[in-house]
């Protein structure tokens, strides 16, 4: 795991390198391939993401390591292969996503193959091919098997014409992005699939996710896991957004634990079936100050650029209301308990590495 804490932060540069093969779907309906196991077996899709492998690490503490399957078409690293089974699924290539689901008897699809905020802007094409021919592909397998299916949504299917502070559970959708498109798409279908053809599906719209050891993917809220990064290593922080620009947050632990609640709530407690979810909200200064207050000779510039627009057009403040009442969510990292996890989980690491990299120059 630790090893993925290495991956580039580049963020919207990431490149995706593999060829992207598609096949229409098939609209036959086939039998239900549901395992008798006591647990359910599980599909991670782009599980090699910042969420995926967090979540495939608590869904094998709960199900068992083998029912818990990562998939995505990028590499793994080792120690992704010795923790469990990884496969290669490329989100677009429907006919192969029919055999892992027959031949490894899937009966959850956690679906979070997609290209974020920032990097969807700058690949508009593979946006859609990715985010929503991917999706459709998705739910018409889910629908085909008798999958449960869980896709995150996000703060950011919201837009300038949503009330920004707070942002109920229902009220106006206009993003101006194509990720905020896709996933405004992904509600809708998974709703109107649920209805239609008794599909169950869930979808939790999350805030900014911010993780020690897997890194972000290239959006919108990716300052709010680099800044300790930076804290920790050059001592100076360059942020894109401007220092007042308030934006709801999460820690992954409260992301992963409330995916796991909706996934195993009972069908009667959901009311809807995509419901808001939120921890905290703050500014980059209001970051700075308490990350600061754990590492005083901290600096930080502000050098705004896109990302300043699409973050001026998303909720600032999340009503999750509705999460709360009707299956009892709460939060448990508040800005506090976020900064003085990550700074205690990321001090050793970089201890560490800087140990290792001093006994390879010794050793020279
Ligand atoms: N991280 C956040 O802050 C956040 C917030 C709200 C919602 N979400 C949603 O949660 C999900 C997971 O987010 P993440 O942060 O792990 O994203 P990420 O960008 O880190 O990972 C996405 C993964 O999808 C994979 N992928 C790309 N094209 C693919 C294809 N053709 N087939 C299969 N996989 C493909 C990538 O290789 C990557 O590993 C996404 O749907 C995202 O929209 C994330
Ligand atoms: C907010 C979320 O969807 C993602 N972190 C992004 O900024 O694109």
């Amino acid at each position: 795991m630790r090893s993925l804490f290495l991956r580039s932060l580049a963020g919207p540069q990431r490149a995706f390198a593999q060829p992207y093969t598609f096949q229409k779907a098939s609209f036959q309906t086939v039998s239900s391939v549901h395992s008798s196991d006591e647990h359910p077996r599980v599909l991670i899709t782009g599980g090699l993401g910042q969420l995926g492998t967090g979540l495939a690490r608590q869904l094998r503490t709960t199900f068992g390591t083998d029912n818990v399957i990562l998939s995505d078409i990028i590499r793994p690293d080792r120690d992704i292969l010795n923790n469990g089974p990884f496969i290669f699924a490329d989100i677009l290539d429907f006919k192969n996503l029919q055999e892992i689901v027959v031949s490894h008897r899937i009966d959850w699809l956690v679906h979070f193959s997609a290209l974020l905020s920032a990097v969807g802007e700058n690949n508009v094409p593979l946006a859609i091919r990715v985010n929503i021919e991917g999706l459709h592909n998705v739910m018409e397998l889910a629908k085909q098997y008798h999958l449960k299916l869980f896709v995150p949504s996000t703060i950011g299917a919201f837009g300038p014409e949503s009330p920004r502070n707070p942002t109920p559970n229902l009220t106006i959708q206009r993003p101006k992005t194509i990720y905020g498109v896709s996933k405004v798409h992904a509600e809708l279908l998974g709703e109107y699939y649920q209805k239609r053809f008794g599909l169950d599906f869930r979808s939790l719209r999350f805030p900014g996710i911010i993780s020690y050891d897997s890194n972000p993917g290239g959006g919108t809220t990716d300052y709010a896991v680099q800044i300790f990064h930076d804290a920790l290593t050059s001592g100076k922080h360059t942020c894109y957004l401007n220092p007042d620009t308030r934006l709801p947050m999460m820690y992954i632990d409260d992301c992963l634990r409330s995916l796991t609640e909706i996934m195993m709530a009972p069908k009667e407690k959901l009311s809807i079936r995509t419901y808001n979810v939120a921890a905290m909200s703050f500014t980059p200064n209001e970051l700075f100050a308490a990350v600061k207050k754990r590492v005083p000779h901290l600096e930080i510039e502000y050098k705004v650029d896109g990302r300043q627009k699409i973050a001026d057009s998303w909720p600032q403040v999340f009503d999750d209301s509705q999460a709360r009442g009707d299956w009892g969510w709460e939060h448990k990292f508040g800005i506090q308990e976020l900064v003085d996890t990550m700074i205690d989980a990321l001090i050793p690491i970089y201890e560490n590495q800087r140990v290792a990299s001093e006994a390879k120059i010794n050793h020279q």
